[in-house]
This record gives structure tokens, sequence and C-alpha cells, in this order.
């Protein structure tokens, strides 16, 4: 695995100010001199917080596990290599809902200033954090159920224009393999009734709450006034965005991925899931998760896949 240096701090040293990066209780933690910060968790690579002009853009629930017990209810938890409950004919049959990478310790490969890739700052104005998992990583249960040799590399950028998160994934075997993956992303709003989704028009989708029966978003504009979890494919807009009392708020862009998932748990389902708090905390987020959830992704000896997204968040 490449790994860039690992500085412990990128400390300013006089002149202009730089991004700083400092490790804490199991996680990472970067800022820019603009006070835009990240906060990743080790455990899951779970991205904790993201921070700009001042506002939280994630949701985190306050009954969340940070210890290792469960994945992280809230933030960016990673979905891989099976999304959903995994089908028993697969050969993920044997893995948990949403594979183990939420649920295993990854490691830290360092920092780097970074080109961002299409984020337009760069240098100074970035940092990117590394984090890896192997199989050599995971737990003997998962190695087990899912017997294959593969590399993951998470980088984790933060630019005073946005967020990109990245997850490249290798086969590092000799047995080719099939994985989904997504970037499960919990987005702070003020008022779900005052959110409307922007981005997914004339997209078909899998609708999880009508019997996983497919159906086509007609109406441009989705808004969220009830339980909701739905599966959209093929999507031909690279940026869904998410617009608060009809002002853009939040906007999501895929990267090399054409699926993402909607999902607002609401009343009932909140109150099921022991770690959701505060109950009424569906009125304050919404899922929008980018990934490549479709069918499999096929991955021969050798060879890699790589699939993000930038967010960008409006004032
Ligand atoms: O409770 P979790 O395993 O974290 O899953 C939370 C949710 O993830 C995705 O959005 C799925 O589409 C939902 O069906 C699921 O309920």
């Amino acid at each position: 695995m490449d790994r860039p240096n690992k500085p412990s701090a990128i400390s300013p040293a006089g002149g202009a100010p730089k991004p700083s990066v400092h490790t804490e209780q199991g996680k990472v933690i970067a800022s820019l001199p603009t006070g835009d910060s990240v906060q990743v968790l080790l455990f899951g690579a779970t991205v904790l917080s993201w921070k700009s002009n001042g506002r939280e853009n994630l949701w985190v629930s306050d009954a969340a596990k940070l210890d290792g017990s469960k994945p992280v209810r809230g933030g960016v938890p990673l979905v891989f290599p099976a999304f959903g409950p995994p089908p028993k004919d697969h050969a993920t049959g044997k893995l948990p809902q949403h594979g183990f990478a939420r649920n295993s310790h990854w490691e830290y490969l360092g920092s780097s200033s970074s080109e961002s890739g299409k984020l337009a700052s760069g240098g100074d104005d970035s940092i990117k954090l590394d984090f890896g998992l192997s199989h050599a990583q995971i737990s003997d249960d998962a190695k087990n159920a899912w017997p294959y040799d593969f590399s993951l590399v998470y980088s984790v950028t933060l630019a005073k224009d946005g967020l990109q998160t990245m997850l490249n994934i290798q086969n590092k075997g000799d047995k080719s393999f099939e994985f989904q993956m997504l970037l499960h992303t919990y987005f702070r709003i003020d008022d779900i009734s005052k959110v409307s989704i922007n981005g997914l028009g004339s997209t078909s989708y899998i609708d999880k709450m009508l019997n996983a029966t497919t159906q086509t978003q007609t109406d441009p504009t989705v808004r969220i006034t009830g339980e909701v979890d739905r599966v959209y494919t093929d999507i031909k807009q690279d940026t869904t965005s998410i617009l608060q009392d009809g002002k853009p708020r939040l906007d999501v862009v895929r990267e090399g991925l054409s699926d993402s998932v909607v999902w607002n748990p609401w009343i009932e389902k909140a109150k099921g899931m022991s770690d959701f708090e505060p109950k009424d905390g569906y009125k304050k987020m919404i899922a929008v998760e980018v990934g490549a959830v479709d069918g499999w992704q096929k991955l021969e000896p050798g060879e890699t896949f790589e699939g993000g997204m930038i967010c960008k968040a409006h004032l």
C-alpha cells in the first residue's frame, strides 16, 4: 500500500497559517486556517463531523456508539462489500447488513496537502487524510465470511470549497470478487418539512417502502413527508442537491458512481433504533448516499475500482 508522509501535525511555523491535523481518542481531526474542519473515527473510518463556515453539515445521533461496539449511527458510515442484508445465495451472504467496513478498525495512513481533484483548492487550502483497511485487518468472522484478499484506501479531503471522500478498492488476491459500496451520509438539516431534493428527476428507483418495486421519479423535486427508503439507480445527473426553504444547502456530486439512496426513518423506525436519539432527530437529518449498489461490481485479480463524492455546503 502506498503511504503518504505521516506527519503528526502540519503546524504553522510563521508565515501563512496552514492546515493542522491531530489524533485524539481514536479520531483524526483536521482543520483549515478558515476554521473548517473534519473528524474521522478510525472505527469504520466514519466521518463524524464536517464543519464549514462555522456550521456542522453532518448529523450524528446523541446515542451513537463511538466505542466500536456497533456501527456509528450518523456521519458517513462506509458500506462495503454488501449493501443492505446480503442475499444468502451470494458470496457476501454470511456478512452482516452493510458488510464489515463500517465495523472494522481502520489504519490511519497519514495526511498530505493535496491537489484535491475536482475541488478547486489545493496546497495549503486543503488537506487529505488517508485510511486503509485490508484483509489482514478485519475480524476473523469477517475473514471467514468473505475470504477475499482486498485493500481499501479511503481518502477524505477537506478543502475550503468542500469535502471529498473517495474509496479505492483493489483486488489483491488471485480470484475475482463482487462487491457493492456506499457512503451512507447523514446530512444535518434544519427542518425536514422544509427540505427538498433536486437532481433525481426522471430516474428509476427501487422503493423499499413499496415491496422493492421499481418506480420512476416523475416529480423533479423529492420532498420527505414520511418514511422513505429509495435506491435511485443509473442516475444521469452528477449532482443531487439538498435545499432548505427552497435555498441550496448542500450539493452531493457523485464521482465514478451512479446510484444514490435517499433514506429517512421517520417516526416509527426512529423509535425502533436504540441508538437513534433524540427520537425526533429524523426531523434534523436526511441520508443522501452515493454508491454502486444496483447489482454487483466485479474486480478481477489486480484490478481497482474508485468511487466517492464531493460535498459542497452553501451558506
Ligand atoms: O440501520 P442500518 O443498518 O444502519 O441501516 C440504515 C438504512 O441504511 C440504508 O439507507 C438502507 O436503504 C435502509 O434500508 C436502512 O434502514
